[in-house]
């Protein structure tokens, strides 16, 4: 059973006619993008800014229509995937390396529904090591100030070995910190760091977690 799916298509019954909606990133929101791009082929009226290039072009390719995001000055709903959620919807997001955009366009989205199978919902965030955005100027710099906090960071690589970049032209460090006990403070110890552009936790953002369980069923945090 395609679990992602499932909780896709279930967030994607919340879009109405002539709503801007904002498009997660990574294989979970690919789901509701496929779901959106099904419901545009039918009629639906939306418009809608990506969190990625790569969710702007799929879009694309489903007729979905795309506006700059400068253009738009509140969005009605977005849905996006995440890595880990605890129970009171705090998470961990970047696993796909779009956390900034991502945040940029959570926070000005109105209602920022998660979409997740049942293994990323945790008692504790932090098995997931969090993804750090950081610049690369004096990167060894910042990765010892982020070791100073309390984790092992590693800079993210693609499988041919090069430094992965994101969409800005930034690094990620992937920051292993094991059980996080404050997220929150965690989350503003990091972006305290100068060369810290943003983190992957995601503090009292989401406005529902819609999690796809393996007996077909789905469930909703609030
Ligand atoms: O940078 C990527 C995003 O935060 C993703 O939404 C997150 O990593 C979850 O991705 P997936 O749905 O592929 O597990």
């Amino acid at each position: 059973m395609n679990l992602k799916k499932l909780a896709a298509d279930e967030a994607v019954k919340l879009i109405e006619d002539g709503m801007t909606v904002g498009l997660g990133t990574g294989s979970t929101a690919y789901w509701a993008i496929m779901g959106i791009g099904e419901r545009v082929k039918n009629g639906l009226n939306i418009r809608a800014v990506a969190t990625s290039e790569a969710s702007d072009r799929l879009a694309r390719e489903l007729n979905i229509p795309i506006v700059p995001f400068s253009e738009v000055e509140t969005i009605d709903v977005t849905i996006d995937g995440a890595d880990e959620s605890d129970h009171s919807l705090n998470l961990i997001k970047g696993g796909g390396g779009a956390l900034l955009r991502e945040k940029i366009v959570a926070s000005s989205s109105k209602r920022l529904v998660i979409i997740a199978d049942e293994s990323k919902v945790v008692e504790r965030l932090g098995k997931f090591p969090l993804p750090v955005d950081v610049v690369p100027f004096a990167v060894e710099l910042t990765l010892r100030k982020l070791a100073a906090l309390g984790c092992e960071p590693k800079l993210r690589r693609k499988e041919d070995g090069e430094l992965f970049k994101t969409d800005n032209g930034n690094y990620v460090a992937d920051c292993s910190f094991g059980a996080i006990a404050d997220p929150a403070a965690l989350h503003d110890q990091l972006n305290n760091i100068a060369g810290v552009v943003d983190n992957g936790l995601f503090i009292g953002m989401a406005d529902m977690v819609i999690v796809g369980h393996q007996d077909g069923t789905v469930s909703v945090l609030k």
